[in-house]
């Protein structure tokens, strides 16, 4: 599904992604994590267009995705929620969930924005699309609601909804749990398991290694902008390089 190779990018004189090589299957959950400035936002935002490869590419579903910018690549299946992302204010839960499905459509987010007439049509699609990502990540009953009211985790849901209203093939999750409470946490893994199950590929960046390590196929581990170790779950927890990079970071903090 997708396929990383030699994929490099530096920021001055730093490597923040150094000569990556990375095969992510259909259906996989993918978990990246590394100590901190270990490249993994990096990593995420080469994916999905919002940075250029110094060297090396990324294929996705047998395209070359070097060239296209960040819109053509979502057009294309790829999503990404970011790190810290936030709900827009002063909009409904729903309203929320269509701005992300109007960034991927043609008529796209200032048609929606300015409420062109063409635009209608597709508005009621979109409206319908909408109600059933929300549907999927539980928020049904919240479609009416301002978006800043809903509790944090909730919050959360609603970013995986809009990105969700996109219909993506490839989902980025960017530290999806940061900030949460415990509950709200098994919530959000609870329903990261549900999306895989319907045949979604995921790639999850956590700090939270043991919510990786239940939810994932496969772990890569990345440590100065270079892959250290790959595997299941098991292997990569006992891999003597990811014990001693997390323990670096552990002295240095
Ligand atoms: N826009 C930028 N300009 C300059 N340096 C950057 C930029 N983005 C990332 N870096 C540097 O690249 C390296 C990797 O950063 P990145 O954010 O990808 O790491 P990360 O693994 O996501 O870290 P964290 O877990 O702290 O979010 C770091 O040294 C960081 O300071």
């Amino acid at each position: 599904m997708l396929t990383i190779e030699g994929l490099s990018r530096h920021f001055g004189g730093v490597y923040a992604l150094r000569d990556v090589d990375m095969a992510v299957a259909r259906g996989e959950l993918r978990g990246v994590i590394g100590p901190n400035g270990a490249g993994k936002s990096t990593l995420f935002h080469l994916i999905a267009g919002h940075l250029r490869a110094d060297h090396g590419g990324v294929t996705f579903a047998g395209r070359r995705l070097d060239r296209l910018p960040a819109h053509r690549r979502a057009a294309l299946g790829i999503a990404i929620v970011f790190q810290e992302a936030r709900v827009f204010r002063g909009m409904t839960v729903r309203e929320n969930v269509m701005v992300g499905a109007h960034a991927a459509t043609r008529a796209g987010f200032w048609t929606a924005a300015l409420r062109l007439p063409a635009h209608a049509r597709e508005e009621r699609l979109i409206r319908a699309r909408a109600d059933a990502a929300l549907a999927r990540v539980g928020l049904d009953g919240w479609a009416d609601r301002p978006a800043e009211t809903l509790p944090l985790g909730r919050q959360r849901s609603l970013q995986l909804a809009r990105a969700l209203c996109a219909e993506p093939r490839l989902l980025l999750l960017d530290e999806p749990a940061s900030g949460l409470r415990a509950a709200e946490r098994e919530a959000l893994a609870g329903l990261i398991a549900d999306l895989r199950r319907t045949g979604l590929t995921i790639m999850l960046v956590e700090h939270d290694v043991g919510l990786v390590t239940r939810l994932a196929d496969r772990i890569t581990v990345l440590d100065l902008g270079r892959v250290i170790a790959e595997g299941t779950p098991e292997q990569v927890r006992g891999d003597p390089r990811v014990v001693a990079a997390y323990l670096g970071e552990e002295a240095g903090s």
